[in-house]
């Protein structure tokens, strides 16, 4: 009764599901709910490495905003691609930015993960190619991870020569503890998907797209004799001081990252980086 209900408010459905986008028209972020279990997919759709960028994390902030609105029962937060997860901040947010632009992009990235971090209903990182950094702070953000093979995961963010702030430190930290986190973000280490599993920094490994996807289902399941509202409130307990951590200080945060990346060894650092990633393929 309450499924129906809470679903009646999606727009038209399609085949058993319910696409959606907050502008109306799908573009960076397309949002499809399934009819029968309620559980949304938001698929990340900006080619070629889904990298962050303002356009697109304000329409997930938004898609996040209408999900808890519109009560889903679970969130599946996946790529359009093979390939790549999300490649992160794109850089060129952050390199040779105008101060009006670069404020309104970490405000919305501080907007997203508080959004996805405390979302209420359950959420799973279909992650489904490589997640660094920004990639990778994403599906630290969900509860249960599953990544197929042959991926890589980290936050690299010292070897751009940039430090990873207090609220994606903690994210990690959450999931691995603090020694495993302090080396891997002090050498900025990519971990493949093998070695994140052995970690726990992902939950489940999958052999393709599909395979993925199917296992992120299923985490779904382990909360049917839960009551919903039981799980989610126990879900804010845990996470509420990480929450807040940010919360309390976004403005302090929004001042560091923009002095950080203002610093003339980190732009020369960031266009150095930028040149490689054009001369450089990863198979
Ligand atoms: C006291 C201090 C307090 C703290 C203050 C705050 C400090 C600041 C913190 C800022 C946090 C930043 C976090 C980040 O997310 S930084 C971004 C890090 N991302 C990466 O390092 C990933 C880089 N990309 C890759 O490794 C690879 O692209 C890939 C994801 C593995 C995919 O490889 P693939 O071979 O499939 O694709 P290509 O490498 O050929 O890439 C295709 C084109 O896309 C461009 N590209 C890739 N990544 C990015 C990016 N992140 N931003 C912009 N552009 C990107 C790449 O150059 C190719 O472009 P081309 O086609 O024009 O050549």
């Amino acid at each position: 009764m309450f499924l129906r209900s809470a679903l009646s408010l999606w727009p038209l459905a399609r085949n058993g599901t319910r696409s959606y986008s907050s502008t109306g028209v799908t573009k960076l972020v397309a949002v499809t709910v399934d009819d029968q279990t309620g559980i949304a997919t938001v698929n990340l759709q900006r080619p070629p490495v889904n990298s962050l960028n303002l356009e697109l994390l304000t329409e997930l902030s938004s898609s996040l905003t209408d999900l808890e609105k519109n009560k889903s029962r679970g969130i599946i937060l996946k790529s359009y691609s093979d390939a790549v997860f999300s490649a992160g901040i794109d850089i060129l947010e952050m390199y040779k930015c105008e101060e009006e632009r670069v404020t309104l992009f970490w405000s919305a990235l501080q907007e997203v993960w508080i959004k996805l971090y405390g979302h209420f209903a359950p959420t799973v990182a279909c992650i489904n190619g490589h997640a660094p950094a920004g990639g990778c702070l994403l599906a630290l953000s969900c509860e249960y991870r599953v990544m197929v093979k042959e991926k890589t995961i980290g936050l690299n963010e010292t070897k751009l020569g940039i430090v990873a702030p207090q609220w994606f430190i903690a994210s990690l930290v959450n999931i691995i503890g603090q020694r495993q986190s302090e080396v891997a973000l002090t050498t900025g280490k990519m971990f493949t998907t093998e070695e994140a599993l052995r970690i726990g920094l992902v939950d489940e490994m999958a052999e393709n797209t599909e395979d993925a996807f199917s296992k992120s289902l299923e985490f779904f399941k382990k909360f049917k004799n839960i009551s919903p509202f039981a799980r989610a409130q126990t879900k804010a307990f845990i996470r509420e001081s990480t929450i807040q951590a940010l919360v309390k200080n976004r403005e302090k945060d929004l001042k560091m990252f923009i002095n950080e990346i203002r610093k003339e060894n980190v732009q020369k650092g960031l266009g150095q980086y930028l040149e490689s990633l054009k001369k450089r393929k990863v198979s």
